[in-house]
């Protein structure tokens, strides 16, 4: 029998999809997986001393989840190394935050022979295996040393950079080169797609044919955007929950009649959190009328808390929506709540649903689900205004929203002013368009396109187009 393998860094099991606080990857995956009842082999997030190569294995909600512990060098050389002070950064257009240590390299390679070893008794002979992400990247190399003959497809929730940015990583080549190792690479966007096709043409000698095929060291592969979304069907059922209710209730009883811009993010640089304040910050000082009458609410969750651009980027916040509130506060108004804590998705929906604007502000991210269970939580009869930067991926999707370089302060100010003043059949009339693409393009049809296409041998690749 066939089964999806599905592996990732993070899991989440398909608990109580109500319940989960994890960044988009493994909501995503969750839902995605639920329909499948396949395998999803990750990191447990664990620890131990010696490093074991024991995993636990456990059936929820229909899918058997494969975790394996690593020990405390892997999480700093590979997680908070390689991953997440090399690659993120890069990935996102930061080289100035890039930091590369050669440690950092080795530990990500020991790492992903660690999950092929531990996978590799797992894999049965017709099972498709699906990985996820930057964490993985030589994954797919690595099981075909082990003699792995399975389609193998590889999906990136990032972005991918542009070449001349790639080609300042040591060991660039080495990093592509693996991306061959897959029968299928997905993207979130077609810019990632060619961004990627860019750097094998010109620095890869690779050639390029229809239908998205490339040749290049000795391997011919497909890339293709894949697009992620949410499941919107259980969005809306978890919208109706009494929780999610409960949330939407405290909200409108908390605003007292103003009008509430929203913010929710990992506490990341690449969300854009300052640019963000900075912007209100124009906002409020363009528009003394407005005072009193809107607050910011900004859910920024911890995240990557180990890592030093993480805790200085905290820092900063702070002092930021210190200044903010010390000059701007009354006795009776505080103009932007900022929160670090993180809150439920039930918890979550009955938030969004509350706001008049949702403010999605990335300088650069791969997706951004949040865009898109914003919009899924608004009221058809009184929808809110989704101001979304041109960086986001969700971007080349949504083009209903109201489009904004997170980069100008005025910009964004200026997109709040119009939002705030949209006129009622305009914001029914882009949101009915936003929604309808965050139906169509939802969670299913992302894991069933890319699951279609990889099982597709690029000779037969006219019957999926
Ligand atoms: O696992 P963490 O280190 O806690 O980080 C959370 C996830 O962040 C990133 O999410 C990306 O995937 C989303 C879904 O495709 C996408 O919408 C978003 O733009 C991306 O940033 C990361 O890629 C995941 O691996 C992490 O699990
Ligand atoms: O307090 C929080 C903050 C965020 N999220 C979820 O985390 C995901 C964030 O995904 P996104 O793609 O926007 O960005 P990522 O964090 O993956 O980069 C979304 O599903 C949010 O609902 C959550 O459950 N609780």
């Amino acid at each position: 029998m066939s089964r999806l393998i599905v592996v990732s860094n993070r899991v989440n099991p398909p608990a109580d999809p109500g319940v989960g606080t994890a960044g988009g990857l493994a909501m995503a995956l969750s839902a995605a997986l639920r329909e499948d009842k396949g395998l999803w082999f990750g990191w447990s997030g664990h620890t131990v001393e010696p490093y074991t190569g024991q995993m636990s294995m456990q059936v929820v909600g229909g899918v058997t989840v494969a975790l394996l512990d690593l020990d405390a060098q892997d999480e700093q050389e590979y997680y908070n190394g390689y991953a997440n002070r090399t690659l993120w950064p890069l990935f996102h257009y930061r080289p100035d935050l890039v930091n590369y240590e050669r440690s950092f390299d080795e530990g990500y390679e020991r790492v992903n022979t660690r999950f092929a070893e531990t996978l590799l008794p797992l894999i049965g002979p017709d099972d498709i295996i699906w990985v996820q992400d930057y964490h993985l990247i030589p994954l797919g190399r690595e099981l075909r040393k082990r003699g792995v003959k399975n389609r193998i497809g590889f999906f990136l929730h990032i972005p991918w950079p542009a070449r001349r940015i790639l080609s300042t990583l040591p060991r660039h080549g080495e990093l592509v080169e693996s991306m061959f190792s897959y029968d299928l690479v997905g993207f979130q966007t077609e810019d990632d797609v060619e961004a990627f096709t860019d750097y094998a043409i010109h620095d890869a000698g690779a050639a390029l044919e229809k239908d998205g095929v490339i040749s290049a060291f000795g391997r011919r592969i497909r890339a293709r955007a894949f697009p992620i979304g949410i499941d919107a069907t259980d969005f809306e059922a978890t919208l109706k929950s009494e929780r999610a209710e409960l949330f939407y209730k405290t909200m409108l009883n908390s605003q007292a009649g103003r009008k509430m811009l929203l913010g929710v993010d990992r506490l990341d640089y690449s969300k854009g959190l300052e640019e963000r304040f900075t912007a209100y910050e124009t906002l409020l000082a363009n528009n003394p009328g407005m005072h009193g009458h809107l607050f910011l609410l900004q859910i920024a969750t911890r995240s990557r808390d180990e890592v030093d651009a993480y805790q200085d980027l905290r820092g900063r916040l702070d002092n930021l929506s210190g200044k903010i509130n010390g000059a701007y506060a009354t006795v009776d108004w505080v103009p932007l709540r900022y929160v670090n804590r993180a809150y439920r998705r039930d918890e979550l929906a009955g938030i969004y649903r509350a706001a008049d604007i949702g403010l999605v502000t990335p300088l650069r991210d791969g997706m951004n689900l949040v865009a898109k269970e914003y919009v899924a939580a608004q009221d058809p009869e009184n929808p809110g205004v989704l101001v979304l930067s041109q960086f986001a991926g969700a971007a080349e999707q949504m083009k209903d929203a109201l489009i904004v370089n997170p980069l100008s302060r005025e910009d964004v100010s200026e997109a709040v002013h119009r939002g705030l003043s949209m006129p009622l059949k305009e914001r029914k009339r882009r949101w009915e368009s936003l929604m309808e693409n965050v139906r169509t393009n939802d969670v299913s049809r992302w894991r069933d396109d890319f699951v279609a296409c990889l099982k597709t041998p690029i000779a037969e690749l006219a019957g999926v187009e």
